[in-house]
């Protein structure tokens, strides 16, 4: 039997213009990550999580139109040593002024190409942001 926990969230991808990333770092990490959490027992799906999520963390409204699932990916938690994150990666547009709430400490706009040597989660750096280099 594995002593290994799950950890399931949703992530959410969201890029401007220039193709930059939105990564968040949470009070007390070092790690830049996607935002996102875990589903609570109210919500109706995943965008749902997401929706609630996004506005928690960063003040902004997800539209539901033309959210585009990347996938189910996984990888060594960032801050629960032990632990495996499993992740519903979703690319999404908000609107309104997106600022730093609760528990984030930094937001940041990353090139996806270019992460030189930004502390970034794993699950970020080596699934997600692949999919998103051309
Ligand atoms: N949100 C998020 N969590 C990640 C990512 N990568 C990663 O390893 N994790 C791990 O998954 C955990 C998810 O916890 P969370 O703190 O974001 O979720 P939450 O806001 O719903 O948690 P809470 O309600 O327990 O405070 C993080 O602590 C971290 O260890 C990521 O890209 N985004």
């Amino acid at each position: 039997m594995s002593s290994t926990k799950l950890i399931r969230i949703v992530a959410a991808v969201i890029r401007d213009e220039a193709g930059r990333v939105l990564m968040v770092r949470k009070r007390g990490a070092e790690v830049l990550q996607q935002p996102g959490g875990k589903r609570d027992p109210g919500d109706r799906d995943d965008l749902h999580t997401l929706e609630r999520e996004l506005h928690e963390e960063l003040g902004c409204t997800m539209r539901r139109e033309g959210a585009h699932r990347l996938g189910c990916l996984s990888a060594p938690a960032a801050n629960e040593p032990g632990h495996v994150v499993e992740a519903e990666v979703y690319e999404v547009r908000v609107e309104g002024t997106i600022e730093a709430r609760a528990e984030i400490e930094e937001i940041r706009w990353i090139d996806p190409a270019a992460t030189g040597d930004l502390l970034i989660a794993r699950l970020s750096r080596e699934q997600i942001l692949p999919l998103l280099v051309i």
